[in-house]
């Protein structure tokens, strides 16, 4: 078991005033949201922290600005509550007078939600963490806590003033869920396989996948691609998709960012990655696919097509290890979620240690059926979870580990 190099909550004093940042970012479908994962695992830190007699002030994000899942955290403070059986105030500010008035009122065993804390100017974009702790949101916020306390394992890759800024100024601590999940992550990239491993890499997140690929290109046989990911080096390879068609807006600012890198990995390391010879679209509400040499270029792709399916899912069956993070298509909708659905089903029957992760993507396992159990581990986070393997550190266990320490 990998020993940790900062302090937990387990080194805190009882009844202190605690700041405590969760991730319960969620998949959000016409402004509701649609996952409680993240709540469940926070809630049994919070509950932790509560038999402590503490005060908490909880912060956290929902979706990014510009994005329909960018919402504001009401339904969030309802949700963590059922799942703490305790009341959770919602308090619609973050950093202002309202919030600070109502963190001076807490008293031990009061739980508070603060509004998305990226709706405040300072939490984006990524700084250095010398620059975060000066942002008006840390300055504002510090002085009011005895300790921080980051529990927001899926966002600690995220250079961002709640995650990197905190740690300089106040007394700085893992929570559970962090701790766990750094443990787990730290295990499973230690542990050594005699056969092929395989990282199945979808969803939308090029800066989190591209480093991955880049660092894990000499321990990783196979890099199946799917997604936006996929799209973008079907791109790289001179077919006519990854453009933003119907408003999308996650293909042209990430090829304007990747299309170097994702070139340089097709020069270096093709027989690695594997990429789809089909996709799916859709046509008068069907699903419809075409073999990537039919491709227009002002369709959207919305999944990989049978014939990738296929090839994807042997390798899984004679791998000896399967990662995956972001769904190969949008699983959300059942016409798209057949590549997603039949690889993870794959995994769930291969005789191989499997890790999924991510916020939207490990939704999936449970909307068509799935169960759990059938893979070694499920992870709450996607990026910090797949980085995590790569051996490089976490900003935001970096942060913790050199914080100011009582
Ligand atoms: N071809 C596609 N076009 C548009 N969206 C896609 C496509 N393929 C997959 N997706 C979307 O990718 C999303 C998942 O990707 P995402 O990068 O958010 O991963 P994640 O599992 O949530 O990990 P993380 O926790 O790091 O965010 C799904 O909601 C799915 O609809
Ligand atoms: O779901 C996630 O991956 C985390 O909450 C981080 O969100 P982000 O990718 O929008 O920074």
């Amino acid at each position: 078991m990998p020993t940790t190099s900062f302090q937990t909550v387990d080194d805190l004093n009882p009844r202190q005033r605690l700041l405590v940042r969760i991730d319960v970012n969620a998949p959000v479908e016409d402004g509701v949201v649609q996952d409680d994962r993240r709540f469940a695992r926070h809630a049994e830190t919070v509950q932790e922290l509560l038999a402590d007699g503490h005060a908490i002030a909880l912060l956290a994000h929902q979706g990014r600005p510009g994005r329909e899942t960018f919402v504001s955290l009401e339904q969030h403070a309802a949700i963590l509550s059922e799942h703490l059986d305790h009341p959770v105030e919602f308090v619609a500010d973050t950093y202002g007078e309202v919030a600070l008035s109502a963190i001076r009122e807490l008293e031990g065993g009061d739980v508070l939600l603060l509004e998305n804390v990226r709706m405040c100017d300072g939490e984006l974009p990524e700084e250095e963490p010398e620059v975060k702790a000066e942002t008006d949101l840390v300055r504002a916020l510090a002085g009011e806590f005895d300790a921080y306390v980051n529990d927001a394992y899926p966002t600690a890759h995220r250079s961002h003033a709640s995650i990197v800024g905190f740690p300089l100024v106040v007394d700085a601590y893992a929570g559970r869920v962090m701790e766990q999940e750094y443990r787990a992550n730290t295990a499973v990239r230690e542990q050594e396989f005699d056969g092929p491993v395989t990282m199945i890499l979808g969803g939308t997140k090029a800066e989190d996948t591209i480093p991955v690929v880049e660092r894990l290109a000499d321990a990783v046989d196979h890099f199946c691609l799917g997604g936006v990911i996929g799209e973008l080096f079907l791109r790289a390879d001179g077919y006519d998709l990854g453009y933003d068609v119907d408003g999308t807006d996650l293909f042209d600012h990430q090829w304007e960012d990747h299309s170097g890198a994702i070139k340089n990995i097709l020069e270096r390391y093709r027989n690695e990655v594997a990429l789809p010879t089909d996709v799916a679209y859709e046509t008068d509400g069907n699903r419809v696919e075409t073999g990537v040499e039919g491709i227009e270029k002002d369709t959207s792709y919305l999944d990989i097509g049978s014939e990738t399916i296929d090839r994807y899912t042997d390798i899984v069956t004679d791998s000896d290890v399967v990662y995956v993070k972001g769904g190969v298509g949008v699983f959300e909708d059942d016409r798209f979620a057949t590549g997603t659905v039949e690889i993870l089903s794959a995994i769930a029957s291969a005789d191989c240690v499997s890790v999924v992760g991510g916020g939207d993507t490990a939704r999936a396992i449970e909307l068509y059926g799935l169960d759990e159990d059938d893979f070694t581990r499920v992870s709450i986070a996607g990026g910090a979870y797949v980085r995590a393997l790569t051996g490089e550190s976490l900003v935001g266990i970096d942060a913790i580990e050199r914080g100011v320490r009582s």
